[in-house]
């Protein structure tokens, strides 16, 4: 039994494809366009076939000759304020192409998916932290998106006999705790990310888009969730779906909220630097406030999280982001 993991090459997938070997999954196989993922992510051992989700042909005989039976499907966009401006190739890219391959894998023979949802999906939620059961309602094409692929992925294996688990990820942050990976797209528009690069000096300034929502110092409030133990809880969702459990949509999210301003400070504390920071009108698409109702994957599947400190997430961000400046990748 193998699995396909889509996206592999991006910064959650490649996480997902660490926590695979490490957990002895001996074979992985990595489809992806290398259009934001990087092929030196992964390691040796994995088999990367360089391809679009949506090529229906190439899914499926890398489906047969891998004799895959559980899908993780990473690949998408994922720019918010991007979706707002590119709606349609944000559908294109994140629920026609996934109909696509949804299609094909079940065709060829898969059994299982995961799926990399989002908290967007909740829109501006009236229950914070949030349950998985709240109705959701998206603001921006990004969770419509996202959105519409969860319906396709639970109407499909229904009709189809297959299993699944939505895991709809609150804000991921930090990098593998040996160094191995880490977010490493140059021009990435997440908040611990664009803060560690004007920490080391990557950027002039740090800008904090919106400084007058309903919060209690005015600035955004997120759930930052460490990506390994992101990972885990996918690793924890592939053993229950292959025990034979029942299909299901879990948050994944630790449950507590940080603002924007509350992360700056953090970042400077961590890195000792007091680097230039601009306060900008809000952005187009943000949510006020998104906090997750974090119960339920941990009764249902028994993850455990390792990693839930925003110091040592940061702290890990700060070292990947050093690590890349030395290698002069990006
Ligand atoms: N980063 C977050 O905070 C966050 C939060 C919630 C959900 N998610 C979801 O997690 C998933 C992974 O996000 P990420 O942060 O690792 O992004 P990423 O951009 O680093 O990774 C996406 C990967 O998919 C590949 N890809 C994109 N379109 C493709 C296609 N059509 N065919 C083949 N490969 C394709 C890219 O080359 C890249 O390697 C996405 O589905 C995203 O919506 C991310
Ligand atoms: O330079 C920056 C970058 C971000 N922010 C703010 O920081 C918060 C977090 O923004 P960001 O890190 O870009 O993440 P989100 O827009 O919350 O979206 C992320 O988290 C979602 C889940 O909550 C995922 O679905 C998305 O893919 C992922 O990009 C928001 O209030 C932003 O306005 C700033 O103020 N300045």
């Amino acid at each position: 039994m193998a699995v396909l993991v889509t996206g592999g090459a991006g910064y959650i997938g490649s996480h997902m494809v660490l926590a695979l070997i490490d957990a002895g999954h001996d074979e992985v196989v990595v489809i992806d366009d290398l259009s934001t993922g990087f092929d030196w992510a992964l390691p040796p051992e994995v088999t990367l076939v360089r391809g679009d989700v949506a090529d229906q042909a190439l899914v499926a005989e890398t489906i047969r000759t891998h004799k895959i039976d559980a899908l993780a499907h990473f690949a998408a966009k994922i720019v918010v304020p991007d979706s707002v401006s590119d709606p349609l190739g944000y559908y294109l890219a994140n629920t026609v192409k996934s109909r696509a391959l949804i299609e094909a894998a079940i065709g060829a023979g898969v059994r299982h998916v995961i799926f990399s949802s989002t908290a967007a999906v909740y829109g501006e939620p009236a229950v914070v932290p949030v349950p998985e059961d709240l109705t959701p309602n998206p603001i921006n094409p990004y969770g419509r998106s996202k959105l519409m692929t969860e319906w396709m992925l639970e109407d499909a294996a229904r009709a189809h006999g297959i299993s699944y688990v939505v895991l709809r990820y609150f804000n991921v942050a930090g990098a593998d705790p040996r160094g191995r990976s880490g977010q490493s797209t140059p021009n990435a528009t997440h908040l611990i990310k664009v803060a560690t690069q004007a920490a080391l000096g990557k950027r002039s300034h740090l800008e904090v888009f919106g400084t007058d929502y309903p919060t209690p110092d005015g600035s955004c409030l997120r759930d930052y969730i460490q990506v390994s133990d992101l990972a885990a809880a996918h690793l924890v969702a592939l053993n229950h779906l292959r025990g034979g459990g029942a299909s299901m949509t879990l948050n994944c999210g630790y449950g507590r909220g940080y603002s924007v301003l509350e992360v700056i400070d953090v970042v400077k504390s961590v890195s000792g630097v007091d680097f230039p920071v601009k306060l900008s009108p809000r952005r187009a698409g943000d949510p006020s406030r998104i906090v997750a109702g974090a119960d339920r994957i941990r009764a249902e599947l028994g993850w455990v999280p390792q990693h839930d400190d925003l110091r040592g997430i940061v702290t890990q961000a700060l070292a990947w982001e050093e690590a890349l400046g030395r290698r002069n990748r990006v």
